[in-house]
């Protein structure tokens, strides 16, 4: 996309406020006209060469009308600029939001939390900035005209010499801009760098202390601040350097015309009248060129801006920045779960309907059949007369049992249509299967190959294999948090289109082996959002074996756990994630390496619990502990991003080492 396709794509997105803007300005610009045709008339009466007689004190009068009727004006110029550009800047923002929460959960933005935040404020900033000031340019280019036609009415050759040299100058600064655009790009880019730091540095302070790492990372940080401290002194300096040079072309073109007017008017060619107009009017059209300039620059900027924007894409077009919608990002169904649940129905729903169609197609012709064969049996029945009435009965009574069977099954059918079509949830989980899944990440070309698994509702699969096998990779990119490459996923045999969306509540819920918790109550990090319904809270904790540790907490579950829950031992952080993931009923429960910061007797007592209250849940297990191993149905073992082997683990300690050195290495640990 080019930056004026990006430009008008904005405008684009509010046509009627960015008219509405333009012509507001376009008579702020227009209107000091009027007060330049007075002055002059004012000038020229005192030399007779004018009828205007209104006097010092009516000249005053007009000009404060005139000034006040441009206040006025201005403060509608401010209202209509504020109605559109405020609405294009959250549009900016939402497509973007929007863009990075479908994005795999494991790759959302290309960059630092913090850099994505300088993306977000600044460059949308630049990018309303620069469609401001085209409005300012077009009401500008309206007075230019309007008053140079007025100028070169009156003397074309002082029009000429008093406006060229300053067109001159002023383009000659434009050219300069170049270099404030590689400073403007490079000032962004080191404020993006500070601005990560800080978030890199407030999210891991318990790393940095205990790596005791304090002096070293405020001395990079210092470094970033030094070189954003050059970057953007530049910036400024260039900045102002070329403000200075717009600024002081009004003063160059004052000298210019009072040189050449006295010769002027000593011919009598020149009014007092007319020098009063053209000083009147060198302001504004050196402000025109100084304003043309500006916005060439924030078109620049602008450039720089949609290249950053576009490469928090990801690759994806940069039409979705400007693509319109309304300014909110869900929209709330009545009657309907949330739009998570409604965009998983609507992944299978897809195919579902596909099936109940076909299904439907089906039970139609099989009643049209039965029918067909009800009608022969009745011309069958016309025929044979004679025939004793008992059996005719018997077989009408017969057909209408047929019949109703029929159309019962039509009717439950239209439900789950109805169902799917509302995009409520995918129906329970019968039966999980992935086949050839793959996925490698560019960086390092490491990942998975050619993964194949199946799982049976109720049942409890356990993933295990060495340090780096692919264990994390697999869940991931099973969840959709990252995007698999190759392979499929079915549930109860239809594929899921996006399982990013699909693989959430109530289909399924996983606890990442780094628990993301937020510095709010451990009531709010457990429930993020989710109503208390009954006791399913206490529930929850009582099954992640949180119980005790809620009641040792100073204010139970209201304590605030601190910035990412440091206020949490690592054990009570996993449980409260675990806790989390619990509260949500699901089909599907995926924990990834629960078991490292729990002992041995806890991680017992929290599959046990899991199973009391769920029995038919269907878990799969990232695990090396034989707490989890021997609980489990079936295992797979990883090496190298594959699957090594696969079974109970009496059958594995007899085939894989893999796996009897994982089993005994537990042993030695333990
Ligand atoms: N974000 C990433 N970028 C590049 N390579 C990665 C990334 N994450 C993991 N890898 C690589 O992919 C391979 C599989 O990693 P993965 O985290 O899935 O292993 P794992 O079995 O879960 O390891 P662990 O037991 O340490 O949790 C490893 O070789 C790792 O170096």
């Amino acid at each position: 996309m080019t930056t004026f396709q990006y430009l008008k794509g904005l405008i684009m997105y509010r046509p009627f406020r960015y008219f509405i803007n333009a012509l507001a300005w376009t008579i702020i610009y227009l209107a000091p006209i009027a007060p330049g045709l007075i002055t002059k008339a004012f000038f020229d009466s005192l030399t007779e060469k004018s009828t205007l007689s209104i006097g010092v004190w009516g000249l005053i009068a007009l000009l404060i009308a005139a000034a006040l009727g441009r206040i006025l004006l201005i403060i509608v110029g401010f209202i209509t600029d504020v109605q559109f550009r405020f609405r294009m800047g959250m549009l900016l923002r939402r497509n973007l939001l929007e863009h990075v929460l479908k994005q795999p959960g494991a790759q959302a933005i290309p960059v630092s939390p913090g850099e994505a935040i300088s993306h977000f404020r600044d460059d949308v900033d630049q990018s309303e900035e620069a469609v401001s000031w085209s409005v300012d340019v077009f009401g500008m280019t309206v007075f230019a005209l309007v008053s140079g036609y007025i100028l070169i009415r009156i003397d074309a050759q002082m029009t000429l010499l008093v406006f060229m040299p300053i067109v001159i100058v002023i383009t000659a600064a434009q050219l300069a801009t170049v270099r404030l655009q590689k400073y403007r790009a490079a000032s962004r880019e080191s404020t993006s760098k500070v601005t990560g730091e800080i978030s890199e540095m407030f999210g891991n302070v318990q790393a940095i202390q205990v790596a005791g790492a304090e002096k070293r990372v405020i001395d990079r940080f210092r470094s970033f601040g030094d070189s954003r401290r050059k970057a953007m002194l530049k910036d400024r300096l260039m900045s102002e350097l070329l403000d200075s040079v717009f600024s002081n072309s009004v003063n160059l073109g004052t000298g210019l015309l009072l040189l050449l007017a006295g010769t002027k008017m000593r011919a009598g060619t020149f009014s007092v009248g007319d020098l009063a107009l053209f000083v009147y009017y060198l302001t504004f059209v050196t402000q025109f060129i100084t304003n043309v300039g500006k916005f060439i620059t924030y078109f620049k900027q602008m450039s720089v801006s949609l290249k950053r924007l576009t490469f928090l894409l990801q690759g994806a077009s940069a039409k979705v920045l400007t693509m319109v919608r309304p300014l909110y990002l869900k929209k709330e169904r009545v009657g309907v779960k949330t739009s998570a649940a409604s965009m998983v129905g609507k992944a299978v729903g897809a195919r579902g309907n596909d099936l109940v169609e076909v299904q439907g197609q089906e039970k139609r012709r099989g009643q049209k059949q039965v029918q067909e064969q009800v009608r022969k049996q009745d011309q069958e029945q016309e025929q044979v007369q004679g025939q004793e009435q008992e059996q005719v009965q018997e077989q009408e009574q017969e057909q209408d049992e047929v019949q109703d069977q029929a159309q019962k099954q039509d009717q439950e059918q239209d439900q789950v249509q109805d169902q799917a079509d509302d995009g409520v949830i995918a129906p329970p989980l019968q039966r999980l299967e992935v086949n050839g899944l793959s996925y490698t990440y560019p960086e390092t070309g490491r990942g998975i190959a050619d993964i194949h698994f199946a799982m049976q509702r109720g049942s409890f699969t356990v993933i295990t294999g060495t340090i780096g096998s692919g264990k994390t990779t697999l869940v991931r990119s099973l969840l959709g948090l990252l995007p698999k490459e190759g392979g499929t996923i079915a549930w109860n045999g239809v594929p899921v289109e996006d399982p990013g969306t699909f693989f959430t509540p109530p289909q399924s819920a996983y606890t990442a082996q780094v628990p993301r918790l937020y510095s709010d109550t451990l009531r709010n990090n457990v429930l993020l959002g989710q109503a208390e319904q009954g006791d399913s809270l206490q529930q929850a904790l009582n099954a992640a074996v949180l119980e005790y540790d809620v009641a040792q907490l100073p204010g139970g579950l209201d304590t605030v756990i601190g910035p990412r829950g440091v206020k949490l031992s690592g054990g009570q952080a996993q449980r409260t994630a675990a806790a989390r993931m619990l509260v949500r009923d699901a089909e599907l429960y995926v924990f990834d390496d629960l078991s490292s910061a729990l002992d041995v007797e806890t991680e017992q007592k929290l599959w046990e619990r899991m199973f009391q209250r769920r029995r038919e849940a269907t878990c799969l297990v990232v695990s090396h502990r034989k707490t989890a191993l021997t609980r489990a149905d079936h295992i797979i073992v990883m090496k190298d991003g594959r699957i090594e082997a696969e079974g109970t683990s009496e059958e594995l300690l007899l085939r894989s080492s893999t796996f009897r050195e994982l089993w005994y290495g537990d042993d030695r640990k333990a």
